[in-house]
């Protein structure tokens, strides 16, 4: 039986997460699980998963759920503040930590999962933005071992050979490109002239995943797959020319990996993020994860294009800011962040996300950040920066 943590258990990767252990009570057993403010939700996983701790970041509600969780005779300890994430992330009976905080908030629990060497599934790709080189560097040294959940950098995983698997070289193993695939979120066919008029509700709406809301609009502009880039850069430890995006509409090709001898392999299935969950937390066993099995006859057809700069600006900011380095992947990082909240707020229109990036990026060039205290001070001043320029 194998304790989990469940770090973001209130989110819709939390509930993906929780679906799977639920389906596995022989396997696994829920020892830990966070929230930031959604007290009710976290009160409700408390009681069906029983779990020794849990954290509500947010302390407005605390006492009302201490005392509804004492109420039900349940034995779960409550803890608040972002420190108790940290140490809910090391907590001595898990093996596995599920890091599904969205954003920067994800970056200390997630290395603190990692520092107390646990098996942490990897989703909060913003972790890895902001501190690759640190973090891989942390990942060797602490003996963690570190799977990634997003279903791309899980299906190039997949797609590897297993001596890459564990840590080998990938060019030792004939491994030539890394096929990162993105769907081209809701507006790949949308007129470029109504770009300035995107709603938030058009642009929560993915047409293939169901996601949280800052994930679905970074999948609208595409810095999702800028993010991804730059997390595939630091997980697979690839040279940046050795990566490409593909855009592919049909969200059934995961990504792939090129060889050598002209083979190109691929993982598919359903666009359901229960199945790289899954394969995580089983790995290198397979379990079921619920999910339906890919019906070929009803998928219709597959297509692939190029992703088009005029379209997708935040896509080429991000990879020119992975050749720049780790201050330039803070920085537009911490950008992104903030200007997505002011989009999802009704403060800046949607085309303002590219353009506040963008700024943000001329105004720390050639900032440098190379050790935790330096990336969370640039992560700081930038979106400092930003709140002066922008009303929220
Ligand atoms: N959803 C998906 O299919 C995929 C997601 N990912 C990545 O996984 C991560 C989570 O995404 P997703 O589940 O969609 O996001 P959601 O917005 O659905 O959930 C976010 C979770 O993080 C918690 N949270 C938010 N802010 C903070 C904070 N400041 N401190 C602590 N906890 C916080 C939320 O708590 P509360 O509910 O209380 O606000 C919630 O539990 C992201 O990094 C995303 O990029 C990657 C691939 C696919
Ligand atoms: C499910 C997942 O991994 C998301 O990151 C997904 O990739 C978003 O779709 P896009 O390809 O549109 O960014
Ligand atoms: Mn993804």
């Amino acid at each position: 039986m194998q304790g989990v943590v469940v770090l973001g258990a209130t989110g819709s990767i939390g509930d993906s997460t929780l679906d799977v252990v639920a389906r596995h009570p022989d396997k696994y057993r829920v020892v830990a699980l966070s929230a930031h403010s959604n007290a009710e939700k976290l009160l409700a996983l408390c009681l069906q998963f029983k779990p020794s701790q849990a954290v509500l970041v947010d302390d407005a509600k605390a006492a009302w759920l201490a005392g509804e969780l004492k109420a039900a005779g349940a034995n779960t300890e409550l803890l608040t503040g972002p420190d108790a994430l940290c140490e809910i992330a090391a907590h001595p009976e898990a093996r596995q930590v599920m890091a599904a905080i969205v954003g920067a908030a994800g970056l200390l629990p997630t290395l603190a999962a990692v520092k107390a060497g646990k098996r942490v599934l990897l989703a909060n790709k913003e972790a890895l933005v902001m501190s690759g080189e640190l973090f891989m560097t942390a990942v060797k040294e602490h003996g963690a071992e570190l799977l990634p959940i997003d279903s791309e950098h899980n299906a190039i995983f997949q797609s590897l050979p297993y001596a890459c698997q564990q840590g080998e070289s990938y060019g030792r193993h004939g491994v030539t490109q890394i096929l990162l695939t993105g769907s081209g979120g809701p507006f790949r066919t949308r007129e470029l002239a109504s770009f300035a008029a995107i709603t938030p509700a058009e642009a929560v709406a993915h047409p293939n995943w169901s996601m949280g809301q800052k994930i679905s609009v970074d999948s609208a502009t595409m810095m999702n797959k800028g993010l991804e880039f730059i997390e595939a850069r630091w997980l697979f430890d690839c040279a940046i020319d050795d990566i490409q995006v593909v855009l592919h509409p049909q969200s059934i090709i995961h990504s792939m990996v090129r060889y050598s001898d002209g083979s190109v392999l691929a993982q598919m299935g359903n666009p359901d993020m229960r199945t790289p969950i899954a394969h995580a937390m089983a790995y290198p066993e397979r379990i079921d994860a619920g999910v339906a099995p890919l019906d070929f006859f009803s998928l219709g057809q597959f297509s692939f294009d190029r992703p088009d700069a005029a379209r997708y600006p935040c896509l080429y900011l991000a990879m020119d800011a992975c050749k720049a380095g780790q201050g330039a992947t803070t920085v537009l990082n911490a950008a992104n962040e903030v200007a997505v909240a002011a989009f999802l707020a009704g403060q800046l229109p949607f085309t303002g996300i590219a353009k506040t990036v963008e700024q943000a990026l001329g105004r720390f060039a050639g900032e440098t950040a190379s050790d935790l205290a330096g990336i969370l001070a640039l992560d700081y001043e930038s979106r400092l920066y930003l709140r002066s320029l922008l009303p929220c």
